[in-house]
């Protein structure tokens, strides 16, 4: 199924034009990597696609516009998206900010479920039970529940930055260079999470530098260049491709 459509997305900041008439697609269950050198405009394509910046052609999310819808609405809708920076409520735990994974989902305020009295107790009883089991569920143990996010291993935040996004139901996953800074077992992980996410039918949209992990795990690759999109096809193609090679695999970054 058809998740989410981008049609001559183009972004400007002032004369600079970071974007131009790029199209691509992603459906369900299935991951496309965007790539490309720095400064191509791949973090302005997301911000594009959730409205954080004026764009000019059209993003289609299951079959519906997104024309003007607020970002916070888009989520509501099942677009999320993460950050090449980590970012997370510093001053709630992990838990916490697994809680408030499931505020977007649910519509309640955030002060509700964490900060108000006996009123809530139930319904706080229960997010604080939903979001440990979402934790669990993709190897963030006990352990790490109480502490801050600044206070568990990196490998793990980025775990968490994903597991946060998904929360309890996103249907398309922005992915902002998940593997930035991330070596080894970590990497591993997390091409098992984005694995694992892709199994129960999340579309994922991953800009990812580390070439690696994208060429072994994603679908179809979107190549841009200096706003421009220059090849879009299956990894394999795409490495072929004598544009891509002179513009970006062969360059150092
Ligand atoms: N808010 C902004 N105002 C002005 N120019 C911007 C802004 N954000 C990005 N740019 C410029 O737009 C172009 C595309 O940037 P963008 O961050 O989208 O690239 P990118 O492919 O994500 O790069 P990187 O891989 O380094 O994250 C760059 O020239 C950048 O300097």
């Amino acid at each position: 199924m058809t998740a989410l459509v981008v049609d001559k997305l183009t972004v400007r900041y002032g004369s600079l034009r970071a974007l131009n008439q790029v199209s691509w697609r992603v459906d369900s269950g299935e991951i496309l990597g965007v790539i490309g050198p720095n400064g191509a405009g791949k973090s302005s394509s997301f911000a594009a696609i959730s409205n954080v910046v004026r764009r000019e052609g059209t993003a289609t999310l299951h079959g519906k516009s997104t024309d003007g819808v607020p970002t916070q609405a888009l989520a509501r809708r099942g677009l999320r998206r993460t950050f090449q920076h980590n970012s997370f409520f510093g001053k709630l735990t992990v838990l916490q900010n697994a809680m408030t994974a499931f505020q977007v989902e649910g519509g309640t305020r955030l002060a509700a479920t964490i900060g108000m009295p006996w009123r809530q107790a139930r319904e706080r009883a229960a997010c604080r039970d939903r979001a440990a089991a979402l934790l669990r569920e993709f190897g963030i143990g006990d352990t790490y529940h109480d502490r801050y996010p600044d206070d568990v291993p990196y490998g793990l935040q980025r775990v968490l930055s994903l597991v946060l996004a998904y929360g309890s139901g996103a249907e398309v996953l922005l992915v902002d260079e998940p593997a930035a800074g991330v070596g080894g077992a970590d990497l591993q992980s997390l091409s098992d999470l984005l694995g694992e996410l892709r199994k129960r039918g999340v579309a994922m949209v991953l800009i990812e530098h580390h070439m690696d992990l994208v060429m072994r795990l994603v679908d179809r690759v979107a190549v841009i260049d200096r706003g421009e999109l220059i090849a879009y096809g299956s990894p394999d193609d795409v490495q072929r491709d004598p544009a891509v090679l002179e513009a970006y695999l062969g360059r150092s970054e």
